[in-house]
């Protein structure tokens, strides 16, 4: 039986990658604490003692404005440990799986971003991703690298939760309208890592692929999908009722929501590259949505 190693499993997609990976071998998924990607030391010591035979990388400093404040922390394990990761993998002959994101591009292009376009982060965050993603392909071991986007879940720290909170403690909510992507669920990510992996031998697909869901919108198209699809199951599942109306949901320009780090205008990927070498079509982002939620049995707010 083969041995994944799994970083990141308390966060959005390595919590579900822990299931989705379970019919593929045994998961060994140790906490921060054990493998703390800001300490290389640890992460020879963790895969050494482990000898996976994948690792799957789902761990990173996710923290978009905080990272302008700490830009060794998130360079440490953003950039320089995704490297380390590659070379221990080299060492062993394992496959290497690592996440990335839109962030590494400056949202200028008119339509959505193929692997090939010109990468340009505007900010700490997408510089150290783009950095783990280049440290990786340095090092020439086999990988998989995939670029999604404005991940949600019921669980952990996203936007989608973010929006409910606001939701259950405000009357009136302004959202930016003119920042558009698509949201993808953590779980979608997941189910979909792991149809590669079973699908293909990743020394015969390795590269980078764009993995979102189908379809795009604005945060705000976003803020307003959740409270509709929020009230819609309500009152069958027992929710609370949220103080914001969905009419009070306003759209706003960048300019008048001023964050610390610049985020891009457009952050669309196109997933043609994923569709022609693995034969998937991923769901529409609305209705991957309605299936989070549909899935949720309780939301804490
Ligand atoms: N969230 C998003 O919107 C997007 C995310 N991505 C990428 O997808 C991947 C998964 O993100 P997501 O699931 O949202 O992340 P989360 O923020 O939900 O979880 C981050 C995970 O990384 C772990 N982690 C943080 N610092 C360290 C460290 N020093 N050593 C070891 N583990 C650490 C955390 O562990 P602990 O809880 O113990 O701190 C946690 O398990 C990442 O590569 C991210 O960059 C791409 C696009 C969008
Ligand atoms: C909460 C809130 C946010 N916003 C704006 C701020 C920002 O421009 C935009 C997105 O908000 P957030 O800061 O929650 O999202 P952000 O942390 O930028 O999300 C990003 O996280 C990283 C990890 C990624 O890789 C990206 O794909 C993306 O998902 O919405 C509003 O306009 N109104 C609001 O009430």
């Amino acid at each position: 039986m083969k041995t994944i190693l799994l970083t990141g499993a308390s966060g959005q997609v390595g919590w579900e990658l822990q299931r989705a990976l379970a019919p593929l071998g045994r998961v060994v998924a140790p906490s921060s604490a054990v493998l703390n990607l800001a300490d290389t030391d640890s992460i020879r010591r963790v895969i050494r003692e482990v000898r996976p035979h994948l690792i799957v990388n789902s761990a990173a400093y996710t923290a978009v404005d905080r990272a302008e404040s700490e830009p060794e922390l998130a360079m440490a394990v953003n950039g320089t440990a995704p490297g380390i990761l590659a070379e221990e993998a080299k060492r062993i002959h394992a496959g290497l799986v690592h996440y990335s994101t839109d962030y590494v591009f400056d949202g200028t292009k008119p339509g959505p971003y193929r692997e090939t376009d010109p990468t340009h982060p505007m900010g700490v965050y997408g510089s150290t991703k783009l950095a783990g993603e280049e440290a990786i392909r340095a090092v020439g071991v086999p990988h998989l690298i995939f670029r999604t986007s404005w991940v949600y879940g019921v669980r952990g720290r996203n936007f989608v939760l973010t929006i409910l909170r606001l939701a259950n403690e405000r009357h009136e909510l302004s959202v930016v309208d003119d920042q558009i992507g698509t949201p993808t669920w953590s779980r979608l990510i997941a189910q979909t890592t792991a149809l590669t992996l079973s699908q293909r031998d990743i020394e015969e697909v390795s590269g980078t692929y764009h993995l979102s869901a189908g379809g795009s919108t604005s945060w705000h198209g976003v803020a307003c999908a959740v409270i509709e699809e929020y009230r819609a199951r309500r009152e069958s599942v027992g929710w609370p009722v949220l103080r914001l109306q969905p009419q009070n949901i306003f759209p706003i320009s960048t300019d008048q929501y001023p964050t610390t780090a610049q985020r891009p205008a457009n952050s669309m990927l196109d997933n043609g590259k994923l569709a022609k070498v693995f034969g998937l079509a991923l769901p529409d982002w609305r209705a991957s949505l309605q299936m989070a939620l549909d899935d949720a049995a309780t939301i804490a707010l």
